[in-house]
């Protein structure tokens, strides 16, 4: 069902980051790197994936995720709602829900086999397709995503994210040079007021963090 309230862009930030925390969702770790799908090595580390273990932290999050598409893209905005393989489908498909929209995925690489098909479920020329995911962190996904999904003949104009990283300049300019929006909940700044606000971690740790976040192309392994 179609969420009728809606909280502020700053209150949806700010208890997203918090829920993300409270689940576990949030690693840190400077000294032994985390590797993301872009190749590039972080010390950062979040797994939207957990959300869907924790059924009220995930109708909240995707009650907030719905009414942003909404109020940033327009209610009347898409016809499908396509998720990104692999943890995209789940957020996919309780967005579709709560729209009353058919849901499709897109793979990451054709199939292989059988119909080879990058795209499942029904989409058709002309439909305009909101493509779900659960975060960004340089975009690389997305572009992929929706070219995939614009072979098919369908439209796609906006990506949606529960978390977008926010800290690598252009992303939100390259996607929109490619004609994509991208509408998100929260971003690691909204992480890192969250965990100085309540004492999630040791100092030393969200001091590391920072410096990455305040310069990630230049962040070394401590
Ligand atoms: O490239 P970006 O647009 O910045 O987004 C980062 C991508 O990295 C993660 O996927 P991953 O390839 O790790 O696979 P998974 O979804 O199968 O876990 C995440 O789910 C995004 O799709
Ligand atoms: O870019 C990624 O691959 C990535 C980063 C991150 O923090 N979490 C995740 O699941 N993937």
């Amino acid at each position: 069902m179609i969420p009728t309230s809606f909280p502020p862009k700053e209150e949806i930030a700010r208890l997203t980051a918090s829920m993300l925390i409270e689940i576990g969702a949030i690693d840190f770790n400077a000294r032994e790197p985390f590797t993301h799908a872009s190749g590039k090595q972080a010390p950062t580390y979040v797994d939207c994936r957990k959300l869907i273990s924790y059924p009220r932290i995930r109708a909240t999050l995707m009650d907030f995720l719905t009414v942003s598409i909404m109020r940033e893209a327009g209610f009347e905005a898409f016809d499908n709602i396509a998720g990104g393989e692999t943890a995209g489908i789940p957020f996919s498909a309780f967005v579709a829900e709560r729209m009353a929209l058919p849901m499709t995925y897109v793979r990451k690489k054709p199939k292989g086999y059988g119909r080879n098909a990058r795209i499942e479920g029904v989409m058709t020329e002309g439909q305009r397709v909101l493509l779900v995911e659960d975060l960004t962190t340089d975009g690389g996904s997305k572009l992929s995503f929706v070219d995939a999904i614009r072979d098919t003949g369908a439209t796609c104009n906006a990506t949606a994210v529960i978390f977008f990283y926010g800290i690598f300049d252009g992303v939100e300019k390259t996607l929109a040079d490619h004609g994509v929006q991208l509408i998100s909940l929260c971003t690691w700044w909204d992480v890192l007021a969250e965990a100085k606000a309540r004492g999630a971690y040791d100092t030393e740790t969200l001091t590391a963090v920072e410096a990455y976040l305040n310069d990630p192309t230049g962040w070394k392994p401590s």
